[in-house]
């Protein structure tokens, strides 16, 4: 693990009994984008600790007069790495850095411009927590995507285990998780969200990645990808049970064409990479869910971005593969799985006993988390910059 792929916490002084601005902020600097998660509490005038309990208690949360309340948000934002002075200035700006977390190769950026130091966490550990979390204690987090049909999943919180993580960032790791803290990385591919984009900016002179994204939507990857009817006169290969339209090569076609890069459209070559490597992963993803004999496989990383075009892919790909046995889910915090274990794990190691007691609005979904209590509820659209309320306990 490089050292610009490790999830950092700000170390500093939690004051949290006198937590009137209590900001607890943990940034996660990856390869692409950094990403924050930090904690925000209610102003006192807009509801006081006593509420707070009081409708945790109405939700069926215990919780315990003598110890503080915190009400307030939890906040995802993410930025690109090459933007990182656009995100001190961000932490700077809301005061975050006076409270809590983030990355090595910019300590010293963070040292200089935030004082405050940088602690190392592990990341595969720090996407495990993050995912149970998500998985447990948020509802409506994990849905499944077919054929423009969203549809969210009903997880059992004693019933999640096991399952595959599939996590696609720059590189994909997948990650057979059997508990808390109980996991094993079981393969990777590192043909990822970096080879799209990096592919995509190449071949299509993209400037962004939404922008690669966006062309993808209207572009044919029949004009680049070879399928099974171009090499059979049109027809299936039915007897191993390969319809037309199955893609036989991607990228097929562009060596028997007598064409150059400029006489591809932008837009069909960005459809082709997204689908080639979609399939890929999907593919990957479920021969590694039936070597383990795992039933569910959830994709995240900053990668799919809520993209119907992706999901849809993979759906397609682990539906294919399974024969319809195996079924792909995705999360709504998709790319903040690291970013929120490592928020998770700053909780356990310097607060000392505190109990996170999310406040569920229509949904109490009731977990137990290294022995707390966690309920949650969601603001916010999917996969973009959104919070998610809730009270803290301190001890
Ligand atoms: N605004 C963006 N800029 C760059 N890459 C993006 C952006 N949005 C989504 N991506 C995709 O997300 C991938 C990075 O995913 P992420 O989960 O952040 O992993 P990493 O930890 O490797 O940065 C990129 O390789 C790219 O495919
Ligand atoms: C090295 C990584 C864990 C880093 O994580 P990332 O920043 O890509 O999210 C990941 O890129 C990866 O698993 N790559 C694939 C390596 C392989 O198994 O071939």
């Amino acid at each position: 693990m490089s050292l610009l792929h490790t999830p950092f916490r700000v170390s500093n002084n939690l004051h949290f009994r006198d937590s009137r601005t209590y900001s607890n902020l943990l940034c996660w600097l990856t390869g692409s984008l950094i990403k924050l998660v930090y904690f925000s509490r209610y102003d006192d005038s807009c509801r006081d600790d006593d509420e707070l309990r009081s409708q945790n208690e109405s939700l069926g949360s215990k919780s315990d007069n003598s110890r503080p309340v915190l009400g307030g948000k939890l906040h995802f934002a993410k930025f690109e790495t090459s933007k990182i002075n656009d995100c001190l200035e961000f932490i700077h700006s809301m005061k975050l850095h006076l409270g809590g977390g983030g990355a090595y190769k910019f300590a010293d950026l963070f040292k200089e411009k935030l004082s405050v130091s940088l602690d190392k966490e592990d990341e595969m550990e720090c996407l495990v927590t993050g995912a149970n979390f998500l998985l447990k204690a948020v509802h409506q987090e994990a849905f499944t995507y077919l054929d423009g049909q969203k549809e969210f999943a009903q997880i059992d919180p004693n019933d999640l285990y096991p399952y595959l993580l599939v996590n696609i960032g720059s590189g994909v790791s997948m990650i057979k998780v059997d508990g808390d803290g109980k996991f094993e990385r079981v393969s990777g591919t590192s043909l990822g969200g970096g080879t799209f984009w990096g592919l995509g900016r190449l071949l299509t002179k993209c400037k962004n990645f939404d922008e690669l994204l966006e062309l993808s939507h209207q572009g044919n990857n029949r004009v680049i990808d070879m399928l099974v009817g171009d090499i059979y006169g049109g027809t299936d290969y039915a007897k191993i049970g390969l319809s037309a339209t199955t893609i036989a090569s991607s990228f097929g076609k562009a060596i028997s064409d007598n064409k150059e890069l400029v006489d591809y459209k932008p837009e069909d070559i960005s459809r082709s990479l997204l689908r080639m490597i979609s399939n890929n992963i999907g593919q990957i993803s479920y021969l590694n869910a039936l070597r383990f004999g795992l039933k569910r496989i959830f994709f995240a990383g900053f990668f799919i971005r809520g993209h119907a075009y992706t999901m849809d892919t993979i759906s397609v790909a682990v539906n294919f593969w399974s024969k319809g046995e195996a079924e792909a889910m995705f999360l709504r915090h998709e790319g903040f799985l690291g970013a929120l274990g490592a928020f998770m794990s700053y909780e356990k190691q310097c607060l000392d006993g505190l109990t996170v007691n999310k406040i569920p609005q229509r949904f109490p979904i009731s977990v137990s988390s290294a022995g707390n209590k966690i309920y949650c509820s969601m603001n916010g659209k999917s996969n973009g910059n959104e919070s998610i309320e809730c009270t803290v306990y301190g001890t």
